[in-house]
Formats: C-alpha cells, sequence, structure tokens
C-alpha cells in the first residue's frame, strides 16, 4: 500500500509549522475508525450509525458486512474502480463494526497477517488439515 509522504517541519527550524498537518493517509485509519466505533457502543444510536448498528446485534452486523461486500464484488466485477473505491470503505468500515461486536482486536488480525507473511499462499493452503471426503 502506498504511504502518503508526511508533511514535517523537522528538518528546518523544528518549530512547528503554521500549516496544519492532516493525519497521514494510511491503513492507521483503521485503528482510529475502530476506536471510534468503540467508543460509540452504548451511546445514542440517533446521533450514531455504530451505536444503532450495534444494539441491533451480531445477525444485523453481520447481514450488513454481507450486504456491503456483495455491493462491493459488484463494483470488481463491472471494472468500476471509483465505485469500488467507496464500497471498500463500507466494507472497511461494517468489517470493524463486527470486530467490535465479536470484540475482536484489530492487533489480534494484524498479528495473523504478520504471521503469514513468512508463507506464501500456496504453501499455506497445503499445510492445512485435510478434509475427511
Ligand atoms: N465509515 C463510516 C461509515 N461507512 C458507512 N456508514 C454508514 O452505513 C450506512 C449504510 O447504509 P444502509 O442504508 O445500508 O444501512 P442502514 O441505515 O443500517 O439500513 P437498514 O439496514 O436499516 O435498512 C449508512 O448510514 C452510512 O452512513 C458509516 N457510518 C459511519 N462511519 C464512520 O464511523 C465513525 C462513527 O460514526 P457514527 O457512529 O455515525 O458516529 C465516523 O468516523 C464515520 O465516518
Amino acid at each position: 500500500m502506498a504511504k502518503a509522504t508526511p508533511k514535517s517541519d523537522k528538518k528546518s527550524t523544528g518549530r512547528k509549522s503554521a500549516v496544519p498537518v492532516p493525519p497521514e493517509i494510511d491503513a492507521s485509519v483503521l485503528d482510529t475508525l475502530y476506536q471510534t466505533i468503540t467508543a460509540r457502543r452504548g451511546t445514542d444510536p440517533a446521533l450514531s450509525h455504530s451505536a444503532r448498528l450495534l444494539s441491533r446485534g451480531t445477525r444485523k452486523i453481520a447481514q450488513k458486512f454481507g450486504e456491503e461486500a456483495v455491493e462491493c464484488l459488484i463494483e470488481a466485477v463491472a471494472g468500476n474502480k471509483r465505485e469500488l473505491i467507496g464500497e471498500s470503505a463500507d466494507v472497511l468500515y461494517h468489517l470493524l463494526v463486527m470486530w467490535v461486536d465479536a470484540g475482536v482486536q484489530p492487533e489480534d488480525v494484524w498479528s495473523e497477517l504478520r504471521r503469514r507473511e513468512a508463507m506464501s499462499g500456496v504453501a499455506e493452503k497445503a499445510s492445512r488439515p485435510k478434509e475427511n471426503v
């Protein structure tokens, strides 16, 4: 994933820039969003979509995730890149709501991805226990 170069004034005087430095545009946005969704749990559903969704329970949360995933794959198959970006954001948001509901921490998933870095997808599949037929 391409990482935007953060604006920094470190090399110059060390003084703070008058220009506000935007948050980095990278995957850390997922950690921030996860924390926001977690903080919304139990708050007023009229003010927070996350609070409303979390109050509706696991089945509804899973259903919404599935719907967003389908909308995402439709845009991918249609070759609509711009729409795919928007639908991808919806999928990631609803995935994070599902993690919050299930008590899954982002670090748990990041660790699993790190563990897999050492192994190719082909080798990983070959290492799975064979199903009984
Ligand atoms: N990233 C998102 C985000 N992506 C999608 N959605 C919402 O997901 C909803 C999907 O629409 P749907 O009609 O499919 O869902 P629905 O209203 O539950 O519909 P029904 O199932 O009831 O028919 C829309 O209301 C979107 O606004 C999101 N809602 C919130 N966030 C972010 O989550 C954070 C917390 O938001 P709040 O919880 O609203 O404060 C903020 O940073 C938001 O930007």
